[in-house]
C-alpha cells in the first residue's frame, strides 16, 4: 500500500471513527453497519505489519514541520511547526471523539497532546529523550469542535534532564499549562 493510500486509510478510519461515536440510527439499524465494519477489519488483517507506520524520530529536525501519528487511527495527528523562537507549535480541533465527562476535552487527551508536542520539541533538537515526569494543571475546560492552539519551549537542559513548559489555548484563553520533564538516553 502506497503511503498516501494508506494516509487515506487513516482518515476514513478517523471519520468512520466519528460517525460511531455520534451516530444517532436505532439499534435495528446497527447491525447490518458492525457486520459491514467486522468484514473490513477482516480483510484488512489478511496481511499485518506488528507496529504503526512512524516517521523516524532522527527525520524530525527543527528546520521542517512535522506530523505526528499521521498513520494511527486511534492517535490524533499533529501537525509541529518549529517557529524560529526556538520552540514548537501546532493548531488542532478535537471533536467528540476525545469529550471527557464534562462536555469538554478528556484530561489525558489533553495530557497526550502535552507529552507529544513537549518530546517532540525536545527531539527537534537532536536530544533523544523519554518523558520522566509530566505535570498538567488544567486552568479552565478545553472546549471540543474549535481550533486550540498548542505551544513549548525549552526553559532549562542539565545534564540529562531537559525540562520543557507548554500549554493550550483556545480564543486567547490558557485552558492547560504542563511542565515536563525529559530525560536523555542512549540511541538505540
Ligand atoms: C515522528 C517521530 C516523533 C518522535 C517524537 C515524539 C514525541 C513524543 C513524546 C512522548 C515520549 C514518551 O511518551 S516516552 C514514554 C514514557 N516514558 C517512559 O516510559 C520512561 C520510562 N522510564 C525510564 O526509561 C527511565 O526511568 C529513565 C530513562 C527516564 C531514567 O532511567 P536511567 O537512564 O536509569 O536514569 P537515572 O540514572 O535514573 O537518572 C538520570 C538522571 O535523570 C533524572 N531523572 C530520572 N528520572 C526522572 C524523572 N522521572 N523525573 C525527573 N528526573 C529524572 C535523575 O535524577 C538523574 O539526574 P542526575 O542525577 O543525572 O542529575
Amino acid at each position: 500500500m502506497s503511503v498516501d493510500e494508506r494516509e487515506r486509510l487513516v482518515e476514513a478510519t478517523r471519520a468512520l471513527t466519528y460517525a460511531v461515536a455520534v451516530t444517532d440510527l436505532p439499534d435495528e439499524d446497527l447491525a447490518a453497519v458492525s457486520e459491514a465494519v467486522d468484514s473490513l477489519s477482516r480483510a484488512l488483517r489478511k496481511q499485518t505489519r506488528k507496529r504503526c507506520v512512524t516517521e523516524s524520530v532522527t527525520a524530525v529536525v527543527e528546520s521542517r514541520p512535522v506530523v505526528l501519528d499521521r498513520y494511527n487511527p486511534a492517535m490524533i495527528p499533529l501537525e509541529v511547526r518549529f517557529p524560529e523562537d526556538g520552540t514548537a507549535a501546532a493548531t488542532v480541533t478535537l471533536n467528540a471523539v476525545h469529550q471527557g465527562p464534562t462536555d469538554s476535552v478528556h484530561g489525558g487527551v489533553s495530557g497526550l497532546l502535552m507529552d507529544n508536542i513537549l518530546g517532540i520539541l525536545v527531539q527537534s533538537k537532536g536530544l533523544l529523550c523519554v518523558t520522566g515526569t509530566l505535570s498538567l494543571r488544567y486552568r479552565a475546560l478545553t472546549p471540543l469542535d474549535r481550533p486550540l492552539e498548542l505551544r513549548a519551549e525549552i526553559v532549562d537542559h542539565s545534564g540529562r534532564r531537559v525540562t520543557v513548559t507548554g500549554w493550550i489555548e483556545c480564543g486567547g484563553v490558557r485552558t492547560v499549562e504542563a511542565t515536563g520533564v525529559f530525560i536523555e538516553v542512549p540511541s538505540r
